[in-house]
């Protein structure tokens, strides 16, 4: 019989790692040729890649769990098998498999291709999420075309794959079991390397809602200055349909109807943009180079050769930005259906910082490729927009116009346009999640899906439905997430230590110090051009997932936790202006919980 010594497992595992990164390699075509342009034939073949790699990673899972690599010395080999031993989907009967690839699938095909008429004009009826829905929510002020929009798109998308999600969860649980977990819930957070996770996110959370309920108060008493006690109530929920975003997730569409100090310098780069001529290539052009002015990596010549970076013409395709490795080390991509603002410079750098992940992981055996935790991945791109958002960095690419100066209403102004980003997001990241964990725990079932989501809704986000809802709606699968099953806790982790990344990087390239944090606030730092905060981060993003994330995390901020410091340091400032403001003005912070529900 097979010996199964550790030389042995040491050989098993090279040989093993190239035949992942080929299967991985021919799987990824398969799945970009679907995304990129939804077809029949390019559906067909994507799942008879899959079903393929599924079958080579079960052959392959059945040779690897003989080896008996607990018992082996060597802590890298041992890392790798315990991530090798987790078989995922591939662990289902080959008709299951091809069935839950099918009904994700297409649950993305009806997302992505989701068409509703126009307000005004209801001959028009081609009007997409991306850009048409997206821009209207962001600039219309008209509170009735805002609820059409709304509403109409979450019929055409959520409220068809109800059926289909609920087929979803029960193969996605039947995989997770097949895997050793009690349902999927358990298998999403392994990554995260710790029992205590979900605690640790719902300490964060508790530190953090005073700061949320701060700006919900703030930004609720201008809505009802904008439009009304009709539509806004002064101490209520706000309504979903107001906030410039369609899942009410980021709020930065009403910094123009909330200014704190209006008439002060911009602090929105779109109008610059715009004037001087910038494409989408010109916006992912400025992001490769902040990158190399850190001494990271540039972009291979496949990335821009491969990449679609505007959205095509006369095909179906996911609009939703994504970040590809191709795994054979040279073929990198993103596809983004890139709009000339603002935000999707800041969607531009989020995802070239996946590809700067890829990159300075590129050398790692297949089952390090990865980030040292899921929201590692999510914060690459965010922390080096920390820097690129300033109005400092913004004057100095000639973004802003240069006579500008930092006056303090107009740093008060900037700091707010942050908050609506980063502090409104919170609630958001991490109920999406609640909300799923609890759905594959079987706590929430499909006759209240949509009801335990809006009571989600009011008790994290202080927000409401603009009509009314029920059990024929499904409007969490009205987020691409939830029907492309990608999981979501990662953003409020990485929204979270992206803070702790900035300072840290900010304090290596001489920009903040936190012993004094007054001589050099940290919302004012630029690490552009800083080859030591690069060197420091490229050191920690190089390693991929070979280490658990504490030890990433120690590498870059000198200690191993995940926690709100940064956040809090960044936006001191603005928590003290917003409670004196809230005071003045009288504000009934939070909301009732029981609040009569909208309509
Ligand atoms: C840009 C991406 C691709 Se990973 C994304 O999905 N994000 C980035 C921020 C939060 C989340 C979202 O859009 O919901
Ligand atoms: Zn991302």
């Amino acid at each position: 019989a097979k010996t199964y010594t550790e030389e042995d497992a040491k050989q098993y595992l090279n040989k093993l790692n190239a035949e992942l990164l080929q299967h991985s390699n021919m799987a990824a075509i398969a799945e970009w040729a679907y995304a990129s342009n939804i077809t029949d034939e390019t559906l067909q073949n994507k799942l008879k890649v899959a079903a393929d790699t599924a079958r080579f990673q079960k052959e392959a899972w059945k040779e690897t769990v003989k080896y008996p690599w607990t018992t082996y010395k060597d802590p890298n080999v041992r890392r790798q098998f315990k991530k090798l031993s987790v078989l995922g989907a591939a662990a289902l009967p080959e008709d299951k498999y091809e069935k839950l690839d099918k009904i994700v699938s297409d649950m993305q095909n009806v997302y992505s291709t989701a068409k509703i008429c126009d307000f005004k004009n209801r001959e028009k009826c081609d009007l997409n999420l991306e850009p048409e829905l997206t821009l209207l929510l962001a600039k219309s002020r008209d509170p009735e075309e805002l609820k059409h929009v709304w509403a109409e798109f979450r019929k055409e998308a959520g409220d068809k794959v109800r059926k289909q999600f609920v087929q979803y969860v029960e193969l996605t649980n039947e995989a997770a079991r097949l895997n050793n977990f009690s349902d999927a819930s358990e298998e999403w957070v392994k990554d995260y390397e710790s029992a205590e996770f979900r605690n640790q996110i719902q300490e964060l959370w508790l530190q953090l809602r005073p700061l949320y309920e701060q700006i919900h108060a703030y930004v609720r008493r201008r809505l009802n200055e904008q439009y009304g006690d009709a539509v806004v109530k002064k101490d209520g929920l706000i309504p979903a349909h107001l906030l410039g975003n369609m899942w009410s997730q980021t709020w930065g569409n009403v910094y123009d109807i909330s200014t704190p100090y209006p008439g002060k310098q911009p602090v929105d780069a779109t109008s610059a943009m715009v004037e001087k001529g910038f494409d989408a290539i010109k916006m992912f052009k400025m992001s490769e180079e902040f990158f190399t002015s850190l001494n990271l990596s540039a972009m291979p010549d496949t990335f821009w050769q491969r990449s679609i970076l505007k959205k095509p013409e006369g095909r179906s395709l996911i609009c939703h930005a994504s970040a590809w490795d191709f795994y054979d080390g040279e073929d990198f991509r993103i596809k983004q259906c890139t709009q000339v603002t603002m935000e999707q410079l800041l969607v531009a750098h989020h995802e070239m910082g996946h590809v700067q992940y890829f990159l300075q992981y590129k050398n790692q055996p297949a089952s390090y490729r990865d980030g040292a935790n899921p929201g590692f991945h999510e914060a690459v791109g965010d922390t080096i927009a920390l820097s690129v958002s300033t109005p400092k960095h913004l004057r100095k690419v000639g973004l802003l116009p240069a006579d500008s100066k930092d006056d303090p209403q107009s740093e008060l102004n900037y700091l707010y346009n942050m908050g609506l980003e980063k502090i409104a997001f919170l609630p958001f990241g991490y109920l999406m999640d609640l909300w799923r964990w609890d759905v594959f725990k079987g706590k929430t079932s499909p006759d209240n899906y949509n009801c335990e989501w809006w009571r989600l809704r009011q008790e994290y986000q202080g927000i409401e439905a603009p009509v009314d809802r029920s059990e024929d709606n499904f409007d969490p699968g009205s987020k691409y997430h939830t029907i492309a099953s990608v999981p979501y806790i990662r953003y409020f982790v990485s929204y979270v230590i992206q803070f702790q990344f900035h300072a840290a990087l900010c304090e290596k390239a001489g920009q903040f110090d936190p012993k004094d944090p007054e001589r050099m606030p940290l919302h004012q730092c630029d690490i552009y051009q800083s080859k030591e905060a690069g060197n420091l981060f490229g050191k920690m993003l190089s390693l991929g997932s070979s280490k658990p994330w504490p030890e990433a995390m120690e590498i870059v901020t000198g200690q191993r936790k995940m926690d709100a410091s940064g956040l809090m340091a960044y936006f001191r400032p603005l928590l003290k202006w917003l409670e004196e403001e809230n005071k003045k003005t009288g504000e009934k912070i939070g909301w009732d919980a029981s609040a009569p529900r909208h309509g």
